[in-house]
């Protein structure tokens, strides 16, 4: 099932048998980790959508343009200066932001475009 972690029945997967037990233990644990890790950036995203659809609602409503390129920029420079704090690579950091930003814009002009469609009463 996706959502299942590694079972122990199927610790190290590929490389179980194949190296020593102290070794699959570490990465069994890491794995572990990992599991965890990538669950929390799934729920981390699905809240950062839930904020940015609604502000695609507000944008849509009152008539702003999707891309607000200077918030872009401020976000991208603060997001690289805490990768470097925290020892994260700040180009990968602007890539993965640019491309989640990518597909909020992309959401906002769907909103904008579908609440600028005349409604079926209106187009008479
Ligand atoms: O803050 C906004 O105005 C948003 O629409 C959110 C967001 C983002 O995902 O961070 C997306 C598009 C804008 O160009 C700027 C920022």
């Amino acid at each position: 099932m996706s959502s299942t972690p590694d079972t122990p029945d199927a610790r190290g997967g590929d490389v179980a048998g194949r190296v020593d037990p102290e070794v699959l233990d570490e990465l069994v644990a890491m794995r572990a980790s990992i599991d965890n890790i990538d669950a929390t950036l799934v729920y981390l995203l699905a809240e950062r959508f839930k904020a940015t659809q609604r502000v695609g609602v507000l944008k849509a409503t009152h008539d702003l343009p999707p891309a607000d390129p200077a918030r872009e920029r401020r976000q991208i420079e603060r997001l690289k200066r805490l990768a470097e704090d925290a020892q994260l690579d700040p180009d990968f950091a602007e890539k993965f932001l640019n491309f989640i930003i990518d597909e909020v814009i992309r959401h906002h002009q769907a909103l904008s475009a579908s609440s600028a469609e005349p409604a079926a009463d209106d187009a008479r």
